[in-house]
């Protein structure tokens, strides 16, 4: 049977804005306040993720939240008509209001972490939403996330869908973004690599000083149950506490994995060389670790560039690609890098570069707006098929955006009451192009 690697992109939603939300998130911090484009943000990630269904792949898109988010605005007592609340918000808790306007769930490599039916017990594929409890606005995404997904993946004989983990800070999991799936063929058992930031349970253990570290070993560990998981087919690695000091809040802003290739810078990881011995160990074909020095790359770069926030794939040739945003073109030492690397005779031989900028100033490039879920033939038959890219969904989304995204948002225009009409009349009728059932609060 054949197997895939499928991307399942998230659609910018309608209210994409900067409001520098993430602490520890450079991009996020530096672009507060600008006036966002959504309608520009949505087409750069459908532009994205059809070029990506026209070279080959199995691409899929994943709906976005519904935002405002007045259920939460409510639930922290703010009351009225829903212009009311947006307006008692505004005024008394403008940062609260932020938080349930942010488009964030876009990031669906945050959406959840996914274990294909070749690593588990029970030959299903996993989901476990991630809580995202480090940050207030991503935090009110898992159960939403919950509903899109299961309507995505809805078939209970192939599909196995967990609840989001506890919401404490000692389960902190911020999804795929901290996991990358190693093998020698997307259908063979492969080694599950969890990056963690700090083990909650171990007070002694190294972690960051500066920024937060989000996701816990606690969190990866509980997943890795979850979804039956060997213990010999993973790993659970540090990620480097003094980078996360230096903006890599999240471990795909470091390093990118995969088949049987982990592209990493050298200050990415704790204890490097004694982890990747035991990838070796569990991995039952070769490994390529490219590691890149801080004399090519510096952290700085990297963080700038999102040069490790790539995607790396396997085109149907069997040949691996690079999809990198235009940001690493922009970047001398990145440009250069990454042309010298398809020369090096690693299974890297092409890089594509695509302009996300609209979320790039949000600190998420191409590899964040994605999630990754490998399946076989039969497995990718029983997702929902109105949700994979192809010739007429394209067209039918950019439509749909062009309809009813704006071109310009400030955060000031968060507290306008048509915002929230618009939104929900989009979300509606997208609901009805992917035909998803009823997956937000405002429809049941
Ligand atoms: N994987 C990339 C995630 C980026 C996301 N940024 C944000 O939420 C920024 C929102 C803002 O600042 O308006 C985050 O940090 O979790």
């Amino acid at each position: 049977m054949k197997h895939f690697e499928a991307n399942f992109d998230g659609l910018v939603g309608p209210t994409h804005n900067y409001a520098g939300l993430s602490f520890g998130n450079v991009a996020s911090f530096s672009n507060a306040a600008q006036t966002s484009n959504p309608k520009a943000a949505a087409k750069q990630g459908l532009q994205k993720a059809k070029s990506l269904a026209d070279l080959g792949m199995v691409q899929g898109v994943l709906a976005p939240q519904e935002r405002p988010d007045l259920y939460t605005l409510r639930r922290i007592g703010f009351s009225g008509s829903d212009a009311e609340v947006l307006q008692k918000a505004a005024q008394q808790a403008p940062a609260l209001l932020n938080a349930c306007c942010s488009a964030s769930s876009m990031w669906t490599a945050n959406a959840a972490t996914v274990s294909p039916s070749a690593d588990t017990r029970d030959g299903k594929v996993h989901f476990t939403p991630a809580n995202l409890v480090d940050k207030l606005h991503r935090s009110i995404e898992p159960v939403t996330t919950g509903n899109i997904l299961q309507a995505t993946f809805n078939n209970d004989r192939h599909f196995k869908h967990h609840q989001h983990l506890p919401e404490h800070a000692s389960f902190g999991d911020e999804g795929a973004a901290n996991h990358t799936r190693l093998c020698a063929e997307y259908g063979h058992a492969g080694v599950e690599l969890f990056v963690y930031g700090q083990s909650a349970t171990n007070p002694d253990a190294p972690k960051p000083k500066k920024y937060p570290a989000r996701h816990t070993l606690e969190a990866s560990q509980a997943v890795a149950r979850l979804h039956q998981l060997e213990d010999e087919s993973c790993v659970f690695m540090q990620q480097n506490p003094d980078v996360i000091d230096q903006g890599v809040f999240h471990n795909d802003v470091i390093s990118v994995g995969n088949q049987n290739v982990l592209f990493y810078h050298e200050q990415a990881f704790l204890h490097t060389e004694a982890k990747f011995d035991e990838i070796r160990r569990k991995m039952d074909s070769d490994m390529h670790f490219i590691k890149v020095a801080t004399s090519q790359v510096s952290i700085d770069d990297a963080v700038k560039s999102y040069l490790f926030n790539t995607q790396i794939i396997t085109l149907p040739s069997g040949e691996m690609a690079i999809i990198a945003p235009t940001n690493c073109q922009e970047n001398p030492a990145v440009f250069a890098y990454l042309n010298e690397l398809i020369t090096l005779g690693t299974p890297i031989k092409q890089v594509r570069y695509f302009d996300v900028k609209q979320s790039m100033q949000n600190g998420g490039g191409p590899a964040c707006l994605r999630l990754r879920v490998a399946m076989n033939q039969q497995e990718v038959a029983a997702v929902n098929q109105n949700t994979l890219m192809n010739d007429s969904l394209f067209t039918r989304l950019n439509t749909w955006v062009d309809r009813h995204y704006r071109d310009q948002l400030t955060v000031q225009d968060l507290a306008d009451p048509q915002l929230i009409i618009e939104s929900r009349t989009a979300l509606d009728e997208l609901t009805q192009i992917l035909k998803l059932g009823s997956v937000y609060q405002f429809q049941k």
